[in-house]
């Protein structure tokens, strides 16, 4: 089995006296697709939040290829090879296709077969068509593939994709399933939070469910696709 890459052990954190995280337990190994699931409210964006260094955990462990985490800041926890795709995207209005991807792109861990544009390219030829366009003449899907495109070009251990098919279209979001399920047989590291389990069984290896800021249930595709009862008790599906 391949290193583990990213541990949280006893992650407790919340807002101020409200606390939102009671003691979150998961370990990503290397080349692995992870989904962070649960119904809204439960806690999955704050611990993405507290991952990447955005909110500092009260208690437990974050290491990521060993080295803790806890109380480094988010661009220097960026710097080791964690790259998020937030939730809505955003993308510079005023950037080309072509300079959000090379503005940003690095090979800090010095990869072999790294994220060159060319690369990114083959796995989105929508952003080659769209190359010259600034990003506020893309379409949402577009500008998703281009915010997954970005990260890429950072060349990260881990990508974190925070419900990147939000508010999509159908047809677009099935392209980006597409393209994450290639990310994943180019064995990229990726931790996912969506809702569409349907879709996140046949592309994820394992799964971790999150009920009132704790890990209640964590398992592979197989066994989440063959018990239906807990995708109606947490997953509201
Ligand atoms: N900035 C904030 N300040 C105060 N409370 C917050 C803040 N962000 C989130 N919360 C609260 O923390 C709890 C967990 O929210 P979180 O966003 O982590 O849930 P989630 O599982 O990602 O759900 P969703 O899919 O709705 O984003 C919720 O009760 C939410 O209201």
């Amino acid at each position: 089995m391949s290193e583990v890459l990213l541990s949280c052990t006893g992650i407790q954190a919340g807002y101020g006296a409200s606390q939102v995280l009671f003691g979150i337990d998961l370990a990503i190994r290397e080349k692995e697709v992870v989904t962070l699931l649960g119904r809204n409210g439960m806690g999955k964006s704050t611990t993405l939040k507290t991952i990447i260094g955005a909110l500092a955990p009260q208690a437990g462990h974050i290491r990521f290829d060993g080295k803790l985490l806890n109380g480094m800041r988010p661009d220097a926890i960026a710097r080791l090879g964690i790259a998020i795709v937030p939730e809505g995207r955003q993308c510079f209005p005023n950037l080309t296709v072509e300079e959000h991807l090379l503005a940003f792109a690095a090979n800090r861990n010095g990869q072999a077969d790294s994220w060159t544009l060319d690369r990114i390219y083959a796995v989105f030829p929508r952003l080659k068509e769209r190359a010259r366009n600034l990003g506020n003449q893309l379409s949402g899907g577009e500008q998703q593939m281009l915010a997954i495109g970005r990260a890429l070009s950072t060349n990260p251990r881990l990508l974190i994709l925070d419900e990147a098919t939000e508010g999509l279209a159908p047809v677009i979001r099935e392209d980006i399933w597409r393209c994450l399920a290639t990310l994943r047989d180019a064995g990229q590291t990726i931790l996912v939070v969506d809702k569409y389990v349907h879709r996140l069984v046949g592309l994820a290896d394992r799964h971790v469910i999150l009920a009132r800021g704790q890990v209640v249930w964590q398992g592979t595709s197989a066994q989440l696709d063959a018990d239906r009862g807990l995708w109606h008790t947490h997953l509201g599906v």
